[in-house]
């Protein structure tokens, strides 16, 4: 894979290029364009007088000038410009008469990174007659915003201000799909995550660095029990005998992971649930970051739909784990006291307790909503995992709950499937798991699309009921997917009907 570098940090353009050892791939507001109009907007950048460096306009847009001799548009006719002639569609047109196989040409490792959530939008809009009226309809204020606008766009992250920010090589994702900021962004201001003092005494865990130390034996690898991208974690001992996890942040990586492990923190601080890993306490001391949590002993989600963990998962565990993490994600949009989005859920965030029941991790992402202002979304950088991010907020650029309920829908299918949102090994029409379970739904093939790892024989209604419910969370727009609290009641529904269908209990 290659590195998704993305140039955004100015106006409402979201520009960025993947660079491979053969080929070199451009998008604005993710999606994938010509290089010409990445120039374009490059010149449009410039323009209105934001950062570009210099060897990036001279490595993809030739010589320095030749920006310059670009004609300018103005935001608003770059935008049409952009639809009419660089837009997903017309890629796909460009390449399908090259090769005949356009998603075949979208798909490659090479250009996944990019293309998989363009990918979302326009095949569920190409394929979904439901779904593609609202997409265009929905496309249209996007398309209206010019790029200094100070509209909803305007993002609260992002700063529009064209000031220098001293390059640093963008960090390599922890997993290769995973979208980070860009180091080109100015960063938050800080305000918005210091820390009050009271924090470090938070959660009822408080520990100094030796304390630390010694029960993870000096952060022993024997300990170790994940890596992630920001920070390893060990299992540890306390004192009282009581077991939590420890997660440090990478000292590499230390300023950058600073927002993140202090959204991660003051955001946990703040939930209890049962279905939601607790904070026990933190711990910010000289080089050393680390966050304490509850342990949750039985591994991960991914890895028990894998087989790793022995015996595979039944459909009534299914269903259940279904349930809890719906709950879990109802509590963080209406329940908490102040609203909160995960943004990256996913089934490698999604631990297992012994008696198989779901606890969500990782509040790195996480970001406070809007639930008491008028307000109906937040504008941020796009942040969360390939595969599982919803495809209006990537180009769209707001945020609201409804993009954990798409990344929940895509969870359902990879749940009742097995199957990872995408898997490059597969057939090129299966490659991208929604797609391929879109079209077996429409078919009437539910059963096609159950894990053969299940043995077990489920009522077709049934799994009519779950798959569709997998889909309309997973639709392009946010206005066709349910609440995630209405998510939680059809699914408990289901599982009323499951065990009246007498397979279970
Ligand atoms: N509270 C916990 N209890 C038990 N194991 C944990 C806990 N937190 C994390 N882990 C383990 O550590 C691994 C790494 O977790 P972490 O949250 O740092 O990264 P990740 O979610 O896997 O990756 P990324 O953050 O890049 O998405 C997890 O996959 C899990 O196996």
């Amino acid at each position: 894979f290659g590195v998704l570098k993305d140039l955004s940090g100015c106006g409402t353009y979201h520009i960025g290029y993947l660079e491979n050892p053969n080929e070199r791939l451009f998008y604005i507001n993710g999606e994938l364009v010509e290089r010409y109009l990445f120039c374009k907007a490059l010149k449009l950048y410039q323009e209105n007088h934001c950062l570009i460096r210099e060897n990036v306009k001279r490595k993809y847009c030739g010589l320095d000038n030749s920006l310059d001799k670009l004609p300018f548009r103005s935001g608003r006719k770059f935008l049409k410009e952009l639809v009419k002639e660089g837009s997903m569609e017309h890629h796909f047109k460009a390449q399908k008469s090259k090769d005949n196989d356009a998603e075949y040409v979208m798909l490659t490792p090479k250009n996944f990174a990019m293309a998989a959530p363009g990918v979302f939008l326009l095949c569920c809009g190409l394929i979904c007659p439901c779904f593609r009226a609202r997409r265009k309809e929905s496309t249209l204020p996007v398309l209206e915003k010019e790029p200094n606008s100070l509209d909803s766009d305007s993002s609260l992250e992002i700063s529009s201000v064209p000031e220098k920010i001293p390059f640093s090589p963008l960090r390599v994702p922890p997993s290769p799909l995973r979208v980070l900021p860009s180091p080109l962004r100015v960063p938050p201001s800080p305000s918005r995550f210091s820390m009050s003092p009271k924090l470090d005494r938070v959660g009822s865990v408080h520990l100094n660095m030796s304390q630390i130390a010694r029960a993870t034996h000096n952060f022993s690898p024997s300990l170790k029990i994940g890596e992630g991208g920001f920070g390893t974690v060990y299992r540890a001992r306390l004192r009282d005998g009581q077991v939590v996890a420890i997660k440090r942040a990478k000292q590499e990586h230390f300023e950058t992971l600073r927002t993140e492990f202090r959204s991660e923190v003051e955001l946990l601080a703040k939930i209890e649930h049962r279905n939601l890993v607790k904070l026990l306490g933190y711990v910010d001391s000289g080089s050393e970051r680390l966050i304490i949590t509850e342990y949750v002993p039985n591994g991960t989600l991914r890895e028990h739909l894998d087989g790793l963990r022995g015996k595979i998962l039944d459909f009534n565990q299914r269903l259940e784990i279904s349930i809890d993490v719906a709950h879990a994600l109802t509590y963080l949009h209406l329940y908490s006291e102040k609203q909160i989005i995960h943004r990256d859920v996913k089934s490698s965030n999604i631990l297992l307790t012994e008696s198989m029941r779901p606890k969500v991790a990782d509040f790195g992402f996480a970001k406070q909503g809007e639930m008491d202002s008028d307000k109906t979304h937040v504008s941020t950088k796009v942040k969360g995992t390939v595969g599982y991010l919803d495809p209006e907020y990537m180009k769209t650029y707001q945020l609201t709950t409804k993009s954990d309920v798409f990344s929940f829908g895509i969870l359902l299918i990879e749940i009742l499937s097995g199957r990872r949102p995408v898997e490059l090994k597969r057939p090129p029409d299966e490659r991208v798991t929604i797609r391929w379970a879109f079209n077996k739904y429409s078919e009437g093939n539910v059963f096609d699309m159950i894990d053969p790892q299940m043995k077990e024989t489920i009522e077709r209604e049934i799994l009519v009921k779950m798959f569709g419910l997998a889909i309309q969370c997973a639709a392009p727009t946010r206005v066709d997917r349910p609440d995630m609290k209405i998510v939680g009641e059809e699914l408990w529904a289901i599982r009323m009907d499951y065990l009246r269908s007498g397979r279970k209990e």
